[in-house]
């Protein structure tokens, strides 16, 4: 269903836009139909850049991104306005997403100016009724109410359903239920299974590795911008290859397990890149890392079992 196919993307910072910063380095992954997949890294590693560019909310360097075949990397005009019908981003943080002196459902007013502009009120009133009930919500209950008259989860589920008065086969999910309470954390992950099963496809953005386990059937793991593993979630979670990969999966506590001093060995994400130029990105926090010549050059991905690849010169061997 979707592609990106060396996909990068550098920021001009700095005074002036003097310097640059990668914050996506050579991404390639697919996400397939009715496939969930979990993007999963730390604060930084270009999660949010990577859901932005599908969603064209910033451009990309190089590379391109295809949606069914078909490279959408640089639409504009109608067919950027075809593929929004297909392609949409649910974000973080729901309050911020309502003007909190509009009523919630004055959300769907966009879609209908910009999507549906010759509707009749009855017929788009049924869109919307079953556009929220497909999402768990009472219409009754929920409309014509302001948002502070409603919960996390709830607004949580209108930005769902105005995703999908459209016919929307991909949702690019940004960490959309890091700031629900736990139940109503399942309540939305579940909604989002079911959408699922219905043949949505989701990019599942997080750093909450649980989550991500819960939900998605294929993981990328994304370390400054490159992804260093990636895989079948049983294997990434199972049995992670990249050190990076396998420092995550040691740092998730554990229900019923206390701290132990000393316990999980943390590399300080604060370190300063050595002046490696074109260096393994993890190089400097890696307790595998071997002499600077192993690692002084940048691995590419390997597939070292079926789906299952790394890029780390430790666990294979490849050509420099
Ligand atoms: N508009 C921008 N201009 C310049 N730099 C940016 C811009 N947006 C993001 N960045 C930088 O790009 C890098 C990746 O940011 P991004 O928001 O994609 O990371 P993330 O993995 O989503 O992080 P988080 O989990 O904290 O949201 C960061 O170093 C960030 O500072």
């Amino acid at each position: 269903m979707l592609t990106l196919d060396g996909v990068s993307k550098v920021y001009r910072v700095g005074t002036f836009g003097g310097k640059s910063l990668v914050a996506v380095n050579d991404v390639s992954f697919d996400v397939g139909d009715s496939e969930v997949v979990s993007l999963i890294g730390e604060s930084g590693s270009g999660k949010t850049t990577i859901g932005k560019m599908i969603l064209h909310l910033t451009s990309i360097s190089s590379g391109a991104i295809r949606f069914n075949g078909v490279d959408v990397s640089r639409l504009n005009g109608r067919a950027r306005k075809e593929y929004y019908r297909h392609v949409q981003g649910v974000f973080q943080d729901p309050f911020s997403s309502y003007n909190p002196i509009f009523k919630a459902d004055r959300i769907f007013r966009t879609i209908r100016e910009e999507f549906f502009p010759k509707i009749d009120s009855h017929e788009w009133n049924e869109k919307i009724d079953s556009s929220m009930r497909a999402v768990g919500l009472n219409p009754d209950e929920v409309l014509n109410k302001f948002p502070h008259q409603l919960s996390g989860g709830q607004l949580q589920r209108f930005l769902i359903a105005r995703a999908l008065l459209l016919d929307v086969q991909f949702l690019v999910a940004d960490e959309i239920i890091s700031m629900l309470d736990a139940s109503t954390r399942v309540g939305v992950l579940n909604l989002l299974a079911e959408l699922k099963s219905r043949g949505l496809s989701i990019l599942f953005i997080t750093h909450d590795l649980s989550l991500g386990y819960y939900i998605s059937q294929k993981s990328v793991i994304l370390y400054r911008g490159c992804v260093v593993e990636m895989g079948p979630t049983e294997q990434v979670y199972h049995h992670p290859l990249h050190p990076y990969t396998k420092m995550l999966m040691a740092c998730v506590p554990r229900l019923g397990m206390k701290w132990e001093c000393g316990e999980i060995e943390v590399t300080n994400p604060n370190v300063k890149q050595p002046d490696l130029p074109s260096g393994c990105a993890y190089y400097d926090r890696c307790p595998v890392a071997g002499n600077k010549r192993d690692c002084s050059t940048s691995p590419s991905l390997v597939e070292v079992e079926p789906g299952h690849f790394v890029a780390c010169w430790r666990q294979t061997k490849q050509e420099s």
